[in-house]
């Protein structure tokens, strides 16, 4: 709780009748019930309330209506009998309210005085405080994609987010996407970014992925920097990106807000939060591929998101039915693993720490190689294999996953890295080694359930800041360029034989799940991008204990 600096109003006034103390300071309005007896009621709760300034929405005049008069035209005219002490004042205050399960919702108070002076003080004193918050966005681009998730992303804007926007004075340019990729090229080509100061996704985490390419990649022609590269340090992206979320899983909502709820993020957004955010970028062979946050999945969640996606009329459910089918058929693929692992960081993995707000590892880690920092930690270890900093394993695995963040999710609410971090410059890299569908079920189950999913012989994970994936068979180079067509034979060989198991051979290739997105090639280099983005989240709020003693109620 912030304690409150100097005061700068103070007057009575009345909450629904009742008489109130009412300060506002830089940080806190403050308003406290007027006892009225002298005499202490040591039962009667002195009723307090106190707000930060930087989570008030708006203030708004109310008109106190005494009668009306009907106009020439024909419509009412509220009037306010200026004559007689009963002339009453009034303005209200909208801020945002905690609920349970980190979920914010839009609250306000009415407060009457006597004295119009006086009112058109608190309101243009509050506005003042509002308007000299230079981190709250005036002028924010809006894409809804209306095709993700239940196909709810236009009404869920329309109803629950633009009212709120409206309130707080934000204006919006609101582009509703007609095709797959209508945001990222209109953020690559089209969109002067200069008029804003934020960018909304208005759908799931495939919507985001296809957001943050337009914008990473517009970011570095605007900055001379190649997009292809897989050497250069990538240029940090200064316009913020908020989440209203509207898809199927929504995990980069979950994980960086603490819910998937559409008027939170709405109001961490108006309020003006940052919260910086790794990225992943991914090549093949040197040609830029796309970009990841939240998980790139080969194996179990590649066959689950390749399998939904000829059942998106199912919307959400398409992943459980085929998390299920992909379970029953149980593939697993060869290939090699390699990775630079994180040196120097706090934290690991498998420890108890969680990404918090204020994460005191995202703000040690992440210094150490954000891409701002000159001594880049990569070209230190370099990249060739040479190095010795990278390691190797060969094997069968049913799944490797890179998880960026928790990937925590209504399906999984401690995800599938509950320690990843959202901005320590590294990935949690998952290996699930082929194991009996009984002991892949447990791994599974887990991720829903208390226990440690990585406390099992098969699975092994690691905090690493690059990594590459070659399948088995990929042996000359000219097996290297497995293009989506050659991908796709084999795929649609495998899945005659996925449904005719009489057959017996098993696929040798999955498809990598990038944010919900599959990628067209299998040999893939990872890289991670220390704090490359910006959220409006502030990360998963703690849950506050207990009201501390400085509460300036108390005073
Ligand atoms: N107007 C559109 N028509 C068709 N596809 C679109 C349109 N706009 C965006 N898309 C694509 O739809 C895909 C899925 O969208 P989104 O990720 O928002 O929903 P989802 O997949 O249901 O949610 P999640 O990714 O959280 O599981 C994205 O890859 C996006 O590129
Ligand atoms: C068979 C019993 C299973 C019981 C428990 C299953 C564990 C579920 C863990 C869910 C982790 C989701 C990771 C998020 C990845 C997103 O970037 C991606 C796009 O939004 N979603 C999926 O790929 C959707 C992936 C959904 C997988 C089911
Ligand atoms: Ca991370």
């Amino acid at each position: 709780m912030e304690r409150p600096g100097r005061l700068l109003l103070q007057s009575e006034l009345r909450v629904r009748n009742a008489a109130y103390d009412v300060s506002l300071s830089r940080s806190l309005l403050i308003w406290k019930r007027r006892t009225s007896s002298p005499v202490y009621h040591p039962f009667r709760p002195s009723v307090c309330h106190s707000v930060p300034v930087s989570e008030i929405i708006s203030v708004r005049e109310e008109e106190e209506e005494n009668g009306s008069r009907q106009r020439d035209d024909g419509s009412w005219k509220k009037i306010r009998e200026r004559e007689g002490k009963d002339c009453r004042q009034a303005f209200t205050v909208l801020y945002v309210e905690r609920c349970r399960q980190h979920r914010w919702r839009c609250a306000e108070v009415t407060f009457t005085c006597s004295d119009e002076a006086v009112c058109q003080h608190w309101v243009s004193s509050i506005r003042e405080q509002l308007a000299s918050n230079t981190s709250r966005p005036k002028h924010l681009l809006v894409y809804i994609n209306p095709y993700g998730g239940k196909r709810q992303g236009k009404r869920i804007y329309e109803q629950k987010v633009a009212p709120l926007f409206t309130q707080a004075g934000i204006a919006t340019s609101v582009i509703v996407t007609e095709y797959a990729n209508h945001a990222r090229d209109h953020l690559k080509m089209e969109a002067e970014l200069k008029k804003f100061d934020g960018v909304v996704c208005v759908g799931g985490d495939g919507m985001f992925s296809e957001i943050i390419h337009g914008l990473i990649w517009r970011t570095q022609i605007d900055c001379g920097v190649d997009p292809n590269s897989t050497e250069e340090a990538l240029s940090p992206c200064s316009l913020r990106i908020g989440i209203i979320p509207a898809g199927s899983t929504d995990c980069i909502c979950f994980a960086s807000v603490g819910t998937n709820d559409p008027v939170t993020s709405a109001l961490h957004i108006i309020v003006g939060d940052s919260q910086p955010l790794d990225v992943c970028s991914v090549h093949h062979n040197n040609m830029f591929l796309r970009y990841s946050v939240s998980l790139l999945g080969y194996g179990f969640y590649g066959d689950v998101l390749s399998d939904s996606e000829r059942k998106r009329w199912m919307g959400p459910a398409r992943y459980d039915f085929s998390g299920l089918k992909m379970f029953l058929t149980h593939h697993y693929y060869e290939g090699t693993v390699s990775y630079l692992p994180a040196k120097g960081i706090i934290g690991t993995p498998r420890d108890a720490t969680r990404c918090r707000s204020g994460c005191v590892i995202c703000q040690h880690n992440g210094q150490l190689n954000s891409e701002r920092s000159e001594k880049y930690e990569m070209d230190e270890a370099s990249d060739s294999e040479s190095s010795g900093e990278w390691r190797t394993i060969r094997g069968k695995f049913l799944a490797i996953n890179a998880a960026s963040m928790s990937c925590a999710c209504p399906r999984s609410p401690k995800g599938l890295s509950p320690a990843a971090h959202l901005a320590d410059g590294t990935t949690d890299l998952i290996l699930v080694r082929k194991c009996s569908r009984f002991n892949f079920l447990r791994h599974l189950l887990r991720h829903t359930s208390k226990d440690d999913q990585f406390d099992l012989t098969f699975i092994e994970v690691h905090r690493v800041r690059r990594f590459r994936f070659m399948p088995r068979h990929c042996q000359s180079d000219s097996d290297l360029e497995l293009d989506l067509h050659e991908n796709s034979k084999r795929q649609i060989f495998s899945q005659i034989c996925k449904d005719h198991p009489a057959c017996g051979c098993a696929p040798a290739y999955s498809s990598w799940n990038c944010d919900g997105e599959i990628l067209t090639h299998t040999a893939i280099d990872v890289r991670v991008h220390g704090q490359l983005i910006k959220l409006f989240a502030r990360g998963i709020e703690e849950l506050p204990v207990f009201e501390d003693l400085s509460n300036p109620c108390a005073i």
